[in-house]
């Protein structure tokens, strides 16, 4: 018994479709992720990889499943688009772990649903695997996310231009309701339907805020500041999640949705990795004004429930957005402060932070590598070689930099064996680098060989722990003909 629940059943028919996973031919695992499944419960954690794949691809529908596809509207790249919902995904049920946390179990790549418009409703098994591995690497670096359970082989080919290996990537998420479903209920003047998405919302997610007084509009001001916080905390290890349309925005502030996405390497505000996203929208320094956009569209979807008086609506809702830059600027300061070892806060810290950040710009320097080799130099000086032998470009304005940052520092008391420990824990080494995951790529689905996926698992698990048996390949950013400088959209 996998202990199976379905709170979405409180809600109307309209929010779903009931749907079974497609047959495949042969299904195999490939990775199993044990610890989550004994997170989970021991019912998952006692499955053995071919019970598990039978099941994670959708052969077997386990005892209490009541499988669905969820619809959802969205706005993508600016435009509105009334019908998406899962096109590809099914919900097999919801979990309750073991510290009580009632989680989603959904399969992605499961099968034509009733949304899957003209899609086939699979995955190839390049997505799934940099799904799988940038996922995970997200939980690993403590980053609100979307978890993998299982990434399994279905045995049938997908046709993506050419013939590639089909998969099924099993996905755990506090929840799977995005600002694009209650787009969805909003563009049809649906209020009674917005009105119990946000009562389920609410129950399941932010129990805290039922019975105060204006609980929609709390609703709000609840995700707005996930989301603020969330994008605050890709901006720190350099992630550019590629596609942020509101049906990939999560009303729980989970990442969710690893298709184009990409860790950026050499610094640059403006850097954008989607093959689709010619304008830039999504940039790396677009990425909080983008989240702060997603969450006008909530509030819009919001208004007839916070306020009779639409007047009132729009003005309280336009506070909980506006308040998105503050709590934004708040958590980026924060994380920021961190990562440069400060314990204390000084009016000059921000413009500490951007002359920092200015010194990997015109050094084209590593960000990830950047902080991490300062971590190593807050030792002392004499640990500021590897630093410095980033700063390729203009080695002196990054000692100019360095004393500015040794004065900030001497104003706080603290030894400089704790302030490397305490910058090593929060400045990763370990980033999914895109040419180590495009590596993985291939080499599963052109010689079957998941060794290198395996490999890479491994080490995104211990993002902070440097580890010497560690090849130091796996801490470099892209040579020029490993650079892959365009990530495609995830099917
Ligand atoms: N192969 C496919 N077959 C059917 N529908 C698809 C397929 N690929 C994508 N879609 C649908 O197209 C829309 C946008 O796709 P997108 O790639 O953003 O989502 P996704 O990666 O499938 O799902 P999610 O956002 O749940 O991670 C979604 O509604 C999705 O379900």
């Amino acid at each position: 018994m996998l202990g199976l629940s379905h709170s979405y059943s409180t809600l109307p028919e309209r929010f779903f479709a009931q749907v079974l996973p497609s047959r495949v031919a042969d299904p195999r695992m490939i990775k199993y992720n044990r610890q989550l499944a004994a997170e989970l419960g021991p019912d998952w954690a006692a499955l053995d990889d071919t019970q598990a794949a039978a099941i994670l691809a959708g052969n077997e529908v386990p005892e209490g499943a009541k499988p669905i596809s969820m619809a959802y509207a969205g706005h993508q790249f600016g435009s509105f688009v009334p019908q998406l919902g899962d096109g590809r995904a099914i919900l097999l049920g919801e979990v309750v772990d073991t510290k009580g946390v009632r989680l989603d179990v959904q399969l992605k790549g499961a099968g034509r649903t009733p949304y899957s418009r003209g899609g086939d409703g699979r995955a190839a098994l390049g997505p799934v695997l940099r799904e799988y591995l940038v996922s995970e690497a997200m939980h690993a670096m403590g980053i609100p996310t979307t978890r993998a359970l299982a990434a399994v082989m279905t045995g049938d080919p997908v046709y993506r231009e050419m013939p590639l290996p089909g998969a099924v990537l099993t996905r755990v998420a506090r929840s799977h309701v995005r600002v694009g479903t209650f787009q969805f209920f909003a563009a049809r003047g649906d209020t009674e339907g917005l009105k119990a998405l946000a009562d389920y919302v609410i129950d399941r997610l932010y129990p805290e805020i039922k019975g105060t007084k204006n609980p929609s509009l709390a609703l709000l001001v609840a995700v707005a500041t996930r989301q603020a916080q969330l994008v605050a905390q890709w901006l720190h290890i350099g992630f550019i999640h590629g596609v942020m349309n509101t049906d990939n925005s999560s009303i729980s502030g989970e990442t969710i949705d690893f298709g184009p996405c990409a860790f950026m390497e050499a610094y640059n505000p403006t850097t954008v990795f989607s093959s689709i996203d010619r304008g830039g929208r999504y940039a790396y320094q677009n990425q909080p004004g983008i989240a702060q956009w997603n969450m006008a569209r909530l509030a819009e979807t919001l208004l007839p429930l916070i306020d009779a008086d639409i007047d009132k609506s729009v003005e309280s809702a336009n506070q909980a957005v506006i308040a998105f830059a503050e709590t934004f600027n708040t958590s980026w300061l924060a994380g920021m402060r961190r990562k440069l070892g400060l314990r204390t806060t000084e009016d000059e810290d921000k413009a500490l932070i951007d002359a920092f950040l200015n010194v990997q710009l015109v050094n084209r320097a590593d960000f990830t590598l950047a902080f991490r080799r300062l971590s190593d130099a807050a030792e002392g000086p004499e640990f500021e070689g590897a630093f410095l032998a980033l700063m390729n470009e203009d080695r002196a304005s990054a000692k100019n930099w360095l004393a500015s940052w040794r004065a900030r520092l001497s104003r706080e008391t603290m030894s400089g064996e704790a302030r490397a420990r305490a910058m090593h824990a929060t400045n990763p080494i370990y980033i999914p680098r895109n040419h180590l995951i495009e590596e993985a790529i291939q080499s599963a689905t052109q010689g079957a060989d998941f060794s290198p996926f395996e490999t890479l698992d491994t080490v995104l698990s211990h993002p902070f722990r440097e580890d010497p048996d560690v090849p130091v390949r796996y801490t470099l950013p892209a040579e020029p003909n490993e650079r892959v400088l365009q990530t495609f959209c995830g099917t």
